[in-house]
């Protein structure tokens, strides 16, 4: 009996640690971006939708950008194709492009789905929709890596209406060029846009690995914390490869754009972005302004 009074006291502890945070960031907008390496079982992709429900429940504005690189890759796969990659980026000829928005957009109605399950009004869109991405093809040092979209504008309406309206935004990351033609954005690159253009107080990026190494193959290297311009020398030193590449110059862009919080948190762990948010623990890797460090 005292077991469970105790068991029920810690019950309240944790929800009265909680209230100065849904103070905080009461009615603020918070970008999840939800990268597809995150997304390897259903348990998982339940788990953070939870918590981004529980986000608008409490009254946060949260806005899942969702990737799915890995399930991409697998279809192109089934087609005969190898995936390639430069500097992160994904190479899409016209027949990967079709086959990315068929998978994006697959994920996406699972994601709403999952939300709608929980009872949240959930709207899932791509950046094609009411003008959200446009772009103009990107290059990767000069070489042409075929329909992979730099955003050039960002106009978050639509977002707005639907948070207006009570809705969970979820956006699939393709956007549109001047000519309506359809173009695969790397969805760090999604998210941090929007992140700015809703000016959003908090961007988190839940990935599959606990954050930031110095160097990547020794555990012990782990960072907690970084400014944007350390982020830029690690970065520019050679130390950062592969998706972590777009996604801390995502980092670094969002904080130096008046993004307040940027984080990149391990979203294989059950709950991460409510241990972030809602404690004083301080998991993963946080990314803050240099004036922030003085
Ligand atoms: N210095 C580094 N620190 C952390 N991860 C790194 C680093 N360099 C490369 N990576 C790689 O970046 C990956 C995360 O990027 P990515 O696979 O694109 O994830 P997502 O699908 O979530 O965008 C990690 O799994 C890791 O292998
Ligand atoms: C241009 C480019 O690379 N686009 C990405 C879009 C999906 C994505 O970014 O998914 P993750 O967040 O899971 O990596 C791709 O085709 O894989």
């Amino acid at each position: 009996m005292e077991k469970d009074m105790e068991q029920v006291m810690k019950k309240a502890e944790v929800l009265i640690e909680a209230l100065p945070y849904i103070q905080k960031f009461n009615r603020k907008i918070i970008v999840v971006k939800y990268g597809g390496s995150a997304m390897s079982n259903e348990e998982l992709q339940k788990n953070v939708i939870k918590d981004v429900t529980l986000l608008k429940l409490v009254g946060f504005k949260p806005i899942i950008v969702h990737g799915g690189g890995k399930e991409i890759s697998r279809w192109v796969g089934k087609v005969g194709k190898e995936a390639k990659f430069i500097n992160g980026l994904r190479v899409t000829d016209e027949e990967t492009m079709e086959i990315a928005e068929m998978v994006l957009n697959k994920v996406n109605k699972s994601l709403v789905t999952m939300v709608e399950e929980l009872g949240v009004k959930a709207v899932g869109v791509s950046g094609k929709d009411g003008g959200l991405l446009q772009v103009e093809k990107k290059y990767s040092d000069g070489q042409d890596i075929g329909y992979v979209g730099e955003i050039t504008g960002v106009n978050p309406d639509i977002l707005f209406d639907m948070l207006e309206k009570d809705y969970l935004p979820i956006i699939a990351p393709i956007g549109l060029d001047k000519d309506y033609h359809t173009y695969n954005i790397n969805a760090d690159d999604a998210a941090c846009a929007i992140a700015k253009a809703v000016h959003a107080e908090k961007l988190a990026f839940l990935t599959d690995i606990e954050g930031l190494y110095k160097d990547i193959n020794d555990k012990s290297t782990f960072i907690s914390r970084l400014t944007a311009s350390e982020a830029e020398g690690l970065i520019h030193d050679g130390y950062i490869g592969g998706g972590m590449l777009p996604k801390l110059n995502n980092c670094t862009s969002a904080i130096r754009n008046g993004v307040n919080r940027v984080h990149i948190l391990d979203g294989r762990l059950a709950h991460c972005l409510l241990l972030e948010i809602f404690t004083n623990q301080g998991i993963g890797t946080a990314i803050v302004s240099d004036e922030e460090e003085k």
